[in-house]
This record gives C-alpha cells, structure tokens and sequence, in this order.
C-alpha cells in the first residue's frame, strides 16, 4: 500500500493510525502538494459514509467563532475538515476512503508515560469542552470521546516538505512480515507486510500552547443526532473505561448528550494527570467497582444495584443480550475515593516532575467539584455542557487561556 497512488491524486507516504472500521495513511496530495490524512474503510462497510456526511453538516452549521464568557475564538478549526470522499477498489472489494487535514497524531500517544505542562493541561482541558460544546449546540451527541481521538493541527510547514525529505525527517516506513499463526501461505489478498503507524507530534512535556490551541476532535464515526436517531447503550463503542455507566447498566435505554459529559469527565482526568480515572486494561465488572470505589455507592441508582448485586447464578437477559454488569466475587484492592485518587493518580506525578506544575489546594478543590458534576451516575444528573464551561475551575483556570 506504501507509495500505491489512490484516486489518481493521493501517493500514500506512511501510516497514521488504524481503527477497528479503518485504517488512516499519511498521503501526499499530488494536485494541491499537501499532506493529507487519507481514511480507508474496511471493504463491504456502509457506515463509514456517515463520519464524512456528519463533518460536513458540522462543518457546514457550525459559526466561524465560538462565544464563550472569555471572549470569541476560532472555531472552524476544532471539528476535523474532510476534503474529498470517493472509493477505491482493492482485491478484497470497494473500500469508501475520505481525506482529511493531516494533524499531529493522538493525544494519548503524546502523553503515554508523560505529563503536559500545567498550562498546557488546562487549555487542552478547556480546548476540548469547547469542542463538544461545539457538537452539542448543533444538536450531535459525539459518542466515542478518549484521548485517542483528540488530536491536534500539524503547522502547515510540512507541506514544504517533498515525499523524499520528508523520509529524510521522519524516516522510512517500519513494516513488520505478516505470517500465518498455522505456517500456511497467506491469501492472495491478505499484504504481506504491515506497516506500524509513525507518530509525527510532540511528545506531552514539549506540548505548547499553540499546539493546545489547535485541539482536533477526530473519529465522528459513532456520533449521531439524538432527536432523529435512537443509540442504545448497548450499541455504544466507547472503551468501557470511558463509557457512561448507563449504557452499561441499561443496554436497552437510548443514551443522550450526558454520555459524552461522562467520557468528557474521564478524559479531562487523563489530560490532567496522565493517568485514566478507571483503569483501562480490566473488565467491564471491575471498572464499575472502582467507579464505585472513587464516586460512592450512594449515587448508584437502586434499579442498577439490584443488579450490581446479583448473584453469580443469576442471569439477566437484555434484550439486546448484552452482559449488565455484577459485583466481582474475586478479592480485589478496592481503589481510593475521588479526592484521594486525585493526590494518588494526578498530583502525586505531577510532584514527582515538579517542572510540570503541580495543582494549588483551590484549584483542586475546583477540579474535583467539576469531576464530582461530570462523573454522576444518573445520567439526567449529570451536568450538561454549558455547566461544564460555566464551572469554577473552567472560567478561572482553564478557559483563560483559550487563544
Ligand atoms: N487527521 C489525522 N492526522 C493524523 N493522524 C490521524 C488523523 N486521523 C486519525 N489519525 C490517527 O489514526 C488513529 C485512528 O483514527 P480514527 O480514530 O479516526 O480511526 P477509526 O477507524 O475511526 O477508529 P475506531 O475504529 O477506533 O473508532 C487516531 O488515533 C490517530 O492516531
């Protein structure tokens, strides 16, 4: 696929990223000589149509600037532009492809194991509320927010590169053999080799301000309008660490814009602290016990704890057949309440790399009482979006510095 031209137009330079409906290539624009972000859907998919018509109605719908307390900003520029969609044929059928401003890379490969500087956290913080506030106020819920699909914008400077010094720069392609776990020959339309996505950003700690500013809410691949279209909670993507709890308690209910508030809450911790608030790498039933460990058992709805604790023997079917979650029966270490997990999990590394700032008492005061709206288990709740940005800790310390 590296070096293959696409379309007559799109010479594709390295890999990006890959998802579980696509896979996105670094391409140069031979027309417009421009790097692009060029998205190719696995074949047969008819969804990944509506990712690109989504953007385009946001695109087309959302005001140039955006208004907030602070003053007006830039607003064109935090929902991902799609340039051109068109199909392409492979030997394994018609994949649709769209191409897209190309940007830095995920912010959780940038912050993996590294913290932003405090200034930077705030205004990446403050950067993606307004995103979603943005989404919201056009009447589209986004239903997949996590770091991996916060981006941010690439300076336009790359384009000045050619395909060979950008080699020069970023280096070759890193393909790794694909073999056949059985030792059989591969299929005729399987590749041979797969290519490992390249980074092209800063890493966290060298994040400025200008790079916060050009936050990129990618992957509109889940979002959806609710007053037209009905997403159950048994259809939501969303890693479990970061899905709101009712789609996982009540599979069968339609969710609404306080999902993404819940996603949002989880994703802000991560910004600021560079740790999940709930650990990503377990499952569904010990997730919700540390969401139940850090948020209290009091604010867990009865019809929930009914069947958080139910036996091991009994079973709930859904309609949707989708598996409620239920009290783990092995012994576990329970996790800290908010506030402790806080000094656990975001100061106690941001102490550790002193360069990186560390939160005052009324900050943290301030973030956990947003924390503490967002992450409510009752969906209606919840906070909405405009309450978000109209936060303590949103006005004083982090929407300031939105430039
Ligand atoms: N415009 C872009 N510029 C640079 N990198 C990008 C761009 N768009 C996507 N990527 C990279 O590709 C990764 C996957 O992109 P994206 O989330 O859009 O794919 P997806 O197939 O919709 O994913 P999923 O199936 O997980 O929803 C991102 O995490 C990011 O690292």
């Amino acid at each position: 696929m590296v070096d293959d031209l696409l379309h007559r137009r799109y010479r594709i330079v390295d890999k990006l990223g890959h998802g579980g409906y696509s896979t996105i290539w670094l391409a140069h624009d031979e027309q417009t000589t421009r790097y692009v972000a060029l998205k190719v859907a696995i074949s047969g998919q008819m969804l990944p149509r509506r990712e690109p018509s989504i953007l385009r109605a946001l695109s087309e719908s959302v005001p140039s600037t955006q208004e907030t307390a602070q003053g007006a900003f830039d607003a064109s520029t935090t929902i991902p532009q799609v340039l051109e969609v068109f199909n392409v044929r492979g030997p394994n059928g018609i994949h649709v492809c769209y191409t897209k401003t190309l940007a830095q890379g995920n912010l959780k490969e940038a912050s993996f194991n590294r913290l932003f500087p405090i200034e930077v956290a705030r205004l990446l913080a403050a950067r993606l509320a307004l995103a979603v506030s943005l989404i919201h106020s056009q009447g589209f819920v986004h239903g997949d927010i996590h770091l991996r699909n916060v981006l941010v914008k690439l300076p336009s400077t790359i384009d000045e590169l050619s395909i060979a010094d950008f080699r020069k720069t970023f280096g070759e392609p890193e393909t790794v053999p694909i073999h056949r776990a059985d030792g059989e020959p591969l299929p005729p339309n399987a590749p041979p080799q797969a290519v490992v996505p390249l980074y092209l950003g800063r890493m966290a700690e060298e994040f400025t301000l200008d790079d916060a500013n050009g936050l990129i809410l990618g992957d509109f691949g889940e979002a959806f309008a609710p007053a037209t279209e009905e997403r159950l909670g048994g259809d939501c993507n969303t890693p479990v660490a970061m899905r709101a709890p009712e789609a996982l308690f009540e599979p069968d209910t339609p969710v609404s814009f306080s999902a993404d508030i819940w996603s949002l809450g989880t994703a802000i911790w991560e910004i600021l602290g560079m740790n999940f608030i709930f650990s990503e790498t377990e499952t569904m039933d010990e997730i919700v016990a540390q969401q139940i460990d850090v948020l209290g058992y009091h604010g867990l709805p009865l019809a929930w704890r009914e069947h958080w604790e139910r036996s091991n023997t009994e079973e709930l079917v859904t309609e949707t057949e989708v598996e409620v979650p239920r009290h783990p029966t092995v012994d576990r270490n329970a996790w800290p309440p908010l506030e402790q997990a806080f000094a656990e999990f975001v100061q106690k590394h941001r102490r550790e790399q002193e360069a990186m700032g560390v939160f005052g008492e009324e900050e943290t005061k301030a973030i956990l009482d947003l924390m503490r709206g967002m992450l409510r288990f009752k969906p209606e709740e919840r906070i909405t979006i405009q309450e978000v940005l109209q936060s303590d800790w949103m006005t004083k310390w982090a929407l300031p510095r939105v430039g």
